[in-house]
């Protein structure tokens, strides 16, 4: 799934956050969306799975706009990972997880075993299999933001919207939730605060800057000392380990 946003422009009210947003991400690459808080990474993702309508521009998915698409649609193409899951009802991890097959049924079609199935399947990949009946509500932060994975793995599209994904997760979820997105082999687009994760898995970094793509590029190519000096105003050093990957160390 190829994704191209063209010239996106869009506002609260007075205050224009997106200043005409251009990009294409290549089908099956992993872009990272970098850039200091409140400058409209969430914004813009939430533009791409269609919460929020761009004021001017468009978004296309392989050459098709996305406003021209029934929402069932664009959610057969496109699944998303949030940072806030509210419900206001005690559903099962179960439910929510079968939630993501809705764009795959008809109006009131009930699961069936097949559903069952692709949901578990996706519960297993997360290591919450052993959770499926307890409240969604009830679990922490880290199983609820496995939960939501779960669910988006379940309605199957061949591109994934993560806004900050790894949020309260430990390191090791953190980074076993990314080696599951990294191996689904799909089109991958996702807000990332922590650099050295985004070195770890993107094939190419976008940073978000004063409502416009300030850089764009290869890991290496864009998280240098000077980026990160304008971008965060703190000092870094960039070091390489013995295979050759690259870290970053932020210093006082
Ligand atoms: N519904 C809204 N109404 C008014 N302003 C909003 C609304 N949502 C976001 N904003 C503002 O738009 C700007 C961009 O917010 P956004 O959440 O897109 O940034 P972000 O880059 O994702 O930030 P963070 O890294 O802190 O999550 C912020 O200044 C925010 O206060």
């Amino acid at each position: 799934m190829q994704v191209n946003v063209e010239k996106v422009e869009l506002s609260y009210g007075a205050h224009q956050i997106l200043k005409g947003i251009d990009f294409q991400v290549d089908k099956k690459k992993f872009v990272g969306l970098i850039g200091p808080n409140g400058s409209g990474k969430s914004t813009l993702l939430k533009a791409i799975y269609r919460v929020l309508k761009p004021d001017k521009g468009a978004i296309f998915l392989n050459g098709e706009e996305i406003e021209k698409m029934p929402y069932k649609t664009s959610a057969k193409k496109l699944a998303v990972v949030s940072q806030h899951n509210y419900y206001n009802f005690d559903f099962s991890v179960m439910q929510v997880v079968l939630m993501g097959r809705a764009p795959h049924k008809k109006n009131l079609e009930r699961d069936n075993a097949h559903d069952y199935e692709i949901a578990q399947n996706a519960l297993k990949t997360v290591n919450m299999l052993d959770f499926s009946n307890r409240i969604f509500s009830t679990l922490s932060g880290g199983e609820q933001q496995r939960v939501i994975l779960a669910r988006a793995l379940t309605q199957q599209t061949p591109c994934l919207i993560l806004d900050e994904p790894t949020n309260h997760l430990d390191i090791t979820y953190q980074l076993e939730l990314m080696d599951i997105v990294k191996k689904l082999n799909a089109t991958v687009i996702s807000a990332i605060h922590d650099l050295n994760i985004a070195a770890m898995y993107c094939d190419e970094i976008f940073v978000l800057k004063d409502g416009k793509i300030y850089e764009k590029g290869k890991p290496r190519e864009v998280l240098t000392r000077d980026l990160i000096k304008n971008i965060y105003n703190v000092e870094s050093q960039i070091v390489d380990d013995q295979d050759g990957n690259m870290h970053i160390l932020f210093l006082k």
